[in-house]
């Protein structure tokens, strides 16, 4: 019980301190030349970094000239168009054997991919106790922050967790992709439990099921999924498991491994920054956006209403008022984001099925208006498209899945490129990583408390 002081009061004037205290005029960034964002003036990013593992390719660069491309992505070099029809072709999962070219450099063979599998079985398996300690007893209504404490709570059941031997840290690594789909399930079934008063569902994960089956294996209280419903989950696994080196969360586990700390350290940072809804979290954002869309927009198929409800949003007087439309515009690609073309053809094929075209039809209105509205309202140059989140909520959505878990499902699968980018780091960087920040506060003496004004 506070004695003297009123919190709220407290609170109110400090936070006006705090406003005024750290705020840095605008002109003063170009001013020093700092790349706020760690970005060049054109928007292309600073160059920080080499790497081998995703290639991201949105616009080109001639004669200083920045000119948008249509978006393409490798992994390892690998078209991620080709890699996905490759393992559809054959009927086959993608997601294992995606994240072992990641993790290795190479295409696995059939001997080596069921090695891997065997291995990745064998790995989910959580510690003994940790289920009824770690995620039981702390339940979180927010899933990426248990998954996050979840991860941290590893490293004391782990007899090496320094070790920063290659063979330690890969087996850490395979860990942590065994493990995420069950930490991310058993949360969402205590925080069901806990918070929306459902019965507790923990189901054992099935040795024989691929990581998307064994997840969907483990939300659903019958445990049940259709094929259909695998397939489009594992697509969605391989689209989101790599994005080079430089996207928000890759980059936070090459800043954390530079100081030398330990890969749980690395993994849990990566979770709490993919969690924003500027990175992973746009997913549930643009559902909630487009629920309050379909709220608002009368006739889902008039043109003209759909533009006037974007402009309100761009004009910062309509849903959350950000001004952002969520899943448009991307730090890379310009004309258009490869994963959400191969997801909205997944989509159709889902969304006819489930008798849900009306609703694609508005999504494509906006994606398709989105830009065009953004370019005349902002009388911005940059061009923007649908980005890999624009239709993977949508399609979690179709699937039936908890909004609670869609940034998780990112997660679940860009833990393979956080793994292979903590790997690389750990054998090429080397530097701690240490950018600058130029102090423009001015130089002035200490004043004695009982000089200073009240
Ligand atoms: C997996 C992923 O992380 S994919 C990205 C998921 N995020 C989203 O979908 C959220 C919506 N999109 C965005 O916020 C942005 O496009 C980002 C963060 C993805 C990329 O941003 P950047 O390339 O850095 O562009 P930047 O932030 O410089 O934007 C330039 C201007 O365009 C605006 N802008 C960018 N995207 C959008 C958008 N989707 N809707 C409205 N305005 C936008 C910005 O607000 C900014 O305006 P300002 O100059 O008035 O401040
Ligand atoms: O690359 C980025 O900036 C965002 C990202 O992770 C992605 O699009 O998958």
């Amino acid at each position: 019980m506070l004695k003297t002081v009123n919190y709220q009061e407290f609170l109110d004037e400090h936070s006006n301190m705090a406003l005024t205290n750290n705020r840095i005029p605008a002109e003063q960034y170009p001013y020093f030349n700092v790349k706020r964002g760690l970005r060049n003036s054109d928007g292309t990013g600073v160059l920080v970094g080499l790497t081998e593992i995703g290639d991201v390719t949105g616009y080109i660069v001639e004669e200083h000239e920045k000119i948008p491309v249509e978006g393409a992505l490798r992994y390892r070099g690998i078209s991620i168009d080709k890699l996905v029809a490759g393992f559809q072709a054959s009927g086959r999962p993608g997601f294992e054997e995606a994240s072992y070219l990641l993790l290795f450099g190479d295409l696995p063979t059939r001997k080596k991919l069921d090695q891997f599998n065997e291995i990745l079985e064998s790995s989910r398996k959580l510690p003994a106790g940790f289920v009824e300690n770690m995620i039981l007893e702390a339940p979180s209504r927010n899933i990426m922050n248990k998954l996050a404490r979840s991860i941290l709570a590893l490293y004391s059941y782990d007899d090496d967790a320094e070790g920063r031997a290659i063979t330690n840290v890969l087996r850490q690594c395979i860990e942590l992709i065994a493990r995420f789909p069950i930490m991310i399930a058993y949360a969402y079934q205590a925080k069901m439990h806990n918070y929306n008063k459902k019965s507790l569902y923990i189901h054992n994960p099935d040795p024989g099921l691929s990581t998307a089956e064994n997840f969907l294996r483990l939300i659903r209280p019958n445990k049940e999924f259709t094929k259909l419903e695998a397939e489009i989950l594992d697509l969605a696994l391989v689209l989101h498991a790599e994005h080079g080196g430089g996207n928000n969360s890759t980059f936070t586990t090459h800043v954390v491994m530079s100081s030398d700390t330990d890969v749980y350290s690395a993994i849990a940072a990566a979770v709490g920054s993919l969690k924003g809804s500027k990175h992973g979290g746009a997913n549930n954002k643009v559902v909630a956006m487009m629920e309050n869309f379909k709220e608002n927009i009368k006739d889902w198929n008039d043109l003209d209403e759909v533009e006037r409800y974007l402009e309100k949003v761009i004009n910062k007087e309509a849903y959350d008022k950000t001004g952002l439309v969520y899943g448009l515009g991307h730090a890379v690609y310009t004309k258009s984001d490869p994963r959400a073309i191969i997801l909205y053809d997944k989509l159709n094929e889902l969304a006819k099925e489930k008798g849900v075209m009306d609703e694609v039809q508005l999504y494509r209105n906006v994606e398709k208006l989105g830009p065009e509205v953004f370019k005349r309202v902002k009388n911005n140059d940059k061009i923007i498209s649908a980005n890999v989140d624009f239709y993977s909520g949508f399609i979690y959505k179709i699937l039936g899945i908890n909004p609670d878990l869609y940034t998780p499902i990112f997660a679940m699968a860009r833990v393979a490129g956080w793994a292979a980018h903590i790997l690389e780091e750990i054998v090429s960087g080397g530097r701690i990583m240490r950018p600058a920040y130029k102090a423009v506060c001015k130089r002035r003496e200490y004043v004695p408390m009982e000089q200073r004004q009240q």
